[in-house]
Order: C-alpha cells, then sequence, then structure tokens
C-alpha cells in the first residue's frame, strides 16, 4: 500500500478505537450535515437541538411558507381561466385550511422522511427539545435543567430568527411565521422590508385579494437582486395592485381598536396609513446573545459567529456553519458550510468554504432566481458581454399562460465563460440552477449557444440569451430573434 494511504488507514484506525467527541449545536440543515458528516468520518456525534430538528428550514420557513405560496398561485391562476376557456367561480380561501395545508408539508419530513430516526440510525446521539443551550467553557455545553456535554471539537449552526422592529410600537408587527396562525385573514396588509421574505409575504397575500402595501428602506425591492429583477419585480407588483414604497423608513406603529396605524418617512416626508395586520421582514440576525459565548471566548460581529475559511471561530476547536455566520443565509449554503465544518472539525483544516456557484429561488409571483454576479458586481472584474431572453420569445411561457418574464445572462468577455445568470419568471430557479450546472462545468458561451433544449420549456431561454451574445461577440452561426429584428411596433415595455 502506497506510504500516504497506509498513513490515513493507520489515522481511520485510530479515531475508530478512540474517536474524537463532536457536540453539534443546532439541528437544521447546517446542524444536521455537520452531524452526518463527522459521523461518517468516525467522529462520536452528539446533536443537540433546542426543539425539534428540521430547523428554520423543514419546520417554520420555506417548507410550509412555500406551500402558502403555492396555494396562493392557484387562486391566481384562476385569473387566466378564461383565457383557457374555462369557467367557474373564484376559488374562496379558507384559511385553516391553507394553514393545515403548510403544517401537513411541515410534517412530512418527521412522518414521512423520519428525520430523527434517520439521524439516529446513521450513528448521532440526537437529544431534542433541550431548551436554548449555552457554553459551560470552551469544550462544554450546557442546557437549563442543569444538563452538561463535553467534546473535543464543537459546532455551532443555531441559525437565525426574524429582527424585530426596532420603532415605537415595533412589537405589533408580526412576522413570517404568524402566517401560519393568523386568525383571519386581513384587508389591508403592512409589509416592512422589501427583500426575499417581505417580497414573499406580500405576494402571497396579494395572490388571495389582500391590499398590500410594502415599505422599504433602501431604493430598491430586492435590493441584492441584479437591477433588472429589482426593478421588473416592483412592476409586476405595482401591476397586480400592490403598492410599493422604497427609500421608506417605518417610524412607529399604533394601535387603533383592532387596526395598526403605520407612520414612515419617505421622499415625500412623512405620512401613515392603517393596516389590520403589519408583518416586518427586516433582517435576520444570528442566535448568538443567549450562546455564553464569553464562557468559551468565542468572538462575533455584526453579521454573526466570525469563523475563518475553514469555518473555524477564533478558539480552534469550536466551529461555525450555517446562518449563524451570517455569510449566505440559504438552505443550501447551510447544508455545505455544515459539511464543511463536520469534516474540519474531524480531520482538522482539510477544506475551504466555497461560495463561488450558489443558485437562489424565490416563489414569489413572479419568481425570481440568481446564480453568481449581479451585472453591476460583474462590471467590476472585468468587460461583461449580457443578453436577455424574453419569455415571450418562446413558446412554453405562452403556452403557459405567464409571457412576461426574461432570463439575464453575463458572460466575461475574454473567457467567454458565464458569470451570472438572473431570472424574472415562472420557473426561474430551475434556470439558473441549469445555468450554475453550466458554470460549474466551466462551458463557453459557444458551447451553451450551441446545446440542444428540451422543446418547448423554459430553459431555452439560457439558450436563447447565450445565442444573442455570440451574435454581439461575432461567433457566427446564430440567427436573431422576432424581437430582436424589431419588425412588430408591439414592445413590452416592462421588460429590460
Ligand atoms: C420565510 C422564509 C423562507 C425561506 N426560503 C428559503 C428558500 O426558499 N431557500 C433557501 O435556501 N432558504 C430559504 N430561507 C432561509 C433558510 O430557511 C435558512 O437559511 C436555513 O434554514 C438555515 O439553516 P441553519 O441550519 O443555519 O439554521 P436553522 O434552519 O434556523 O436551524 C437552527 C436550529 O438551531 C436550533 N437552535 C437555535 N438556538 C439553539 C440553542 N441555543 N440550542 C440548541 N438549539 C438551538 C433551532 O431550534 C433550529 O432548529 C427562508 C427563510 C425564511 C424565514
Ligand atoms: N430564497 C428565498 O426564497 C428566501 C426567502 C426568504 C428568506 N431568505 C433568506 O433569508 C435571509 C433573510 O431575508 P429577509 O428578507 O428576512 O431579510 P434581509 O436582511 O435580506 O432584508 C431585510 C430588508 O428589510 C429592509 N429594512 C430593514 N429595516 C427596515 C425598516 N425599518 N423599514 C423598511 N425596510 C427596512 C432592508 O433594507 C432589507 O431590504 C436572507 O439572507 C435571504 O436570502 C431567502
Amino acid at each position: 500500500m502506497p506510504r500516504c494511504r497506509a498513513a490515513r488507514a493507520e489515522r481511520y484506525r485510530r479515531r475508530m478505537r478512540d474517536p474524537m467527541k463532536v457536540l453539534v449545536v443546532g439541528g437544521g440543515p447546517a446542524g444536521m450535515s455537520a452531524a452526518l458528516h463527522a459521523c461518517e468520518l468516525g467522529a462520536q456525534v452528539t446533536l443537540l437541538e433546542a426543539d425539534q430538528v428540521g430547523g428554520t428550514s423543514l419546520n417554520r420557513g420555506p417548507a410550509p411558507v412555500r406551500t402558502l405560496a403555492r396555494a396562493a398561485r392557484l387562486a391566481r391562476d384562476w385569473g387566466s381561466w378564461t383565457r383557457f376557456g374555462l369557467e367557474g367561480a373564484p376559488p374562496v380561501p379558507n384559511l385553516a385550511a391553507l394553514q393545515g395545508n403548510a403544517a401537513r408539508v411541515a410534517r412530512y419530513a418527521h412522518e414521512r422522511k423520519h428525520l430523527a430516526e434517520h439521524l439516529r440510525a446513521s450513528g448521532i446521539d440526537l437529544v431534542e427539545g433541550t431548551g436554548v443551550v449555552r457554553f459551560a467553557d470552551d469544550h462544554a455545553i450546557q442546557a437549563d435543567d442543569g444538563h452538561v456535554w463535553t467534546a473535543d471539537r464543537v459546532i455551532i449552526a443555531v441559525g437565525g430568527r426574524a429582527a424585530a422592529l426596532p420603532v415605537p410600537g415595533g412589537e405589533l408587527a408580526s412576522t413570517y411565521d404568524d402566517l401560519l396562525t393568523l386568525k383571519a385573514l386581513p384587508e389591508h396588509a403592512v409589509i416592512i422590508g422589501g427583500a426575499d421574505t417581505g417580497c414573499q409575504i406580500a405576494s402571497i397575500l396579494g395572490d388571495f385579494g389582500i391590499r398590500v402595501t410594502v415599505f422599504e428602506a433602501t431604493p430598491a425591492l430586492l435590493a441584492s437582486a441584479d437591477p433588472d429583477v429589482s426593478a421588473g419585480m416592483r412592476s409586476a407588483f405595482e401591476a397586480r395592485g400592490l403598492t410599493i414604497h422604497t427609500g421608506t423608513l417605518v417610524e412607529r406603529l399604533e394601535k387603533h381598536a383592532s387596526r395598526i396605524t403605520v407612520t414612515y418617512r419617505g421622499p415625500n416626508g412623512s405620512d401613515r396609513v392603517i393596516g389590520d395586520a403589519v408583518f416586518a421582514a427586516i433582517g435576520w440576525p444570528a442566535n448568538i446573545e443567549t450562546l455564553g459565548l464569553e464562557r468559551a471566548g468565542v468572538a462575533a460581529g455584526r453579521g454573526g459567529l466570525v469563523v475563518d475559511e475553514y469555518l473555524r471561530t477564533n478558539v480552534e476547536h469550536i466551529f461555525a456553519a450555517g446562518d449563524v455566520t451570517g455569510h449566505y443565509k440559504l438552505v443550501q449554503t447551510a447544508r455545505s458550510e455544515g459539511r464543511i465544518a463536520g469534516r474540519n472539525a474531524v480531520l482538522g483544516p482539510v477544506q475551504r468554504a466555497d461560495y463561488e456557484i450558489i443558485p437562489t429561488g424565490s416563489f414569489t409571483d413572479p419568481e425570481y432566481g440568481q446564480v453568481g454576479l449581479t451585472e453591476p458586481a460583474a462590471a467590476l472584474n472585468g468587460e461583461v458581454v449580457s443578453a436577455v431572453a424574453r419569455y415571450d420569445d418562446l413558446v412554453r411561457p405562452v403556452v403557459d399562460g405567464r409571457p412576461d418574464g426574461f432570463c439575464k445572462l453575463l458572460v466575461d468577455r475574454s473567457h467567454r465563460s458565464v458569470v451570472g445568470a438572473h431570472v424574472l419568471g415562472e420557473y426561474s430557479a430551475e434556470i439558473v440552477q441549469v445555468a450554475a450546472a453550466m458554470m460549474a462545468a466551466g462551458m463557453t458561451i459557444e458551447q451553451i449557444a450551441g446545446l440542444s433544449y428540451a422543446f418547448p420549456t423554459v430553459t431555452e431561454a439560457i439558450g436563447m440569451a447565450a445565442q444573442n451574445i455570440c451574435r454581439q461577440l461575432d461567433l457566427g452561426g446564430f440567427p436573431q430573434v422576432w424581437s430582436e429584428l424589431d419588425v412588430s411596433q408591439e414592445k413590452t415595455a416592462r421588460l429590460p
């Protein structure tokens, strides 16, 4: 056996004889992934979860909220029935049934996938319902009932929570979580914060026919998205009758009988609106205040726990993964950080966290998705060529009755590789996932342009945008599409 393989085998045997003890705190996607990987590498792993494994992702956030969003879309689709030659009364939302279905999906991972049993069968000592645990010292974690667990390595994966609204009356605001327990649908909902969560709540309530007003502090909705997606989302929301105030800060909330008065200051000064429910979606701070970090000497910054590229905190045997690091607050990054932290905790610093290709997608109406850089960010790195394929140039979105949307590709001129893809419209997350695979494979734009795309699909938009870029780069052989030929006077002004 070659010498390094023999040494590896010996290290493995040693780990098996005297396994390293690893404590993982938090059982969301980051903690579960960290625990499974550390266990796979031979560590003796204990996973402590305050409540129930699954975390925000399965129990409260994406899974149940997207289920509500799906119901909202079904209600929305009624609006296009007549175009398809269908007749019937509009669907009436039954709030209790909607919430019951969202709860069913939240339970699915537990009842059908047997999440806890799976972790235990993998060899993990899973302790659920610990309540909020904290450091006793840098090798020990304790619960309120006095129980103490010790370990050689600790991985913190406690996630985050919806930020409280820091204005007078802020406690009157609900959060995304309250959608699942509302007693009645409001007539007028006010949403504070116009990023991913705020737009998701606004979109669901808007699709149920509720009057919606959104306040966002920065000049744009979805401020971190590509500017074309931000602008397109605003136009689409406004076209559906939602009222959007950007560059506007909410200053106070006051309760008057069953309604809430919202005082805000925007570009035109101060004003007020009255809502029946107010939802705050103004950020997602890490759950670190109650961790007793000072007893372990672990440093935190504004965004969460401070970690190096190996996901180590300033205390070498304490790692962190997922939302608690404040890097990207997404399930996919939580999972990959968990895997890397689990690996590095057991093997030492062998793998760096890598954030180069992270596809993300929303479930708003319209959906949006992104991978790689936005156009302004890409332009800082070199010369970029961009092209937009409009959904109404494709057959599938027209067949589906959802022809508003676009796919924008950004390509580095010198390497001819994709540096970003941005989609607004149906199936956007699925499309950016394909673009992400192309980026990971290092495909050139002419290879992407020359691929066969199943017909009729929305993913054909990638090929269409790629062909446009090839024409701009004089790579030849790709004819123009009808909207580029400009034979029609009819323009859809909303799209870039
Ligand atoms: C409404 C909404 C929609 C979202 N939609 C998407 C989406 O579509 N796609 C996407 O990628 N991401 C989405 N996210 C983000 C995603 O949910 C998070 O990024 C992801 O859950 C982070 O995983 P995590 O393991 O770091 O934390 P979490 O999933 O929050 O898990 C942390 C766990 O730690 C436990 N815990 C906390 N403190 C302690 C303690 N002191 N002791 C013991 N246990 C503790 C908690 O009970 C929890 O189970 C959404 C979030 C929200 C709110
Ligand atoms: N992929 C998805 O579908 C999805 C969905 C929900 C959340 N998430 C993730 O969860 C994390 C949290 O998202 P989020 O949207 O809850 O928070 P966020 O921090 O991303 O955005 C908060 C928004 O609220 C605005 N804001 C803050 N204070 C305000 C005030 N007083 N008045 C008006 N506006 C104010 C901010 O300018 C910002 O745009 C994000 O990282 C996001 O990626 C993802």
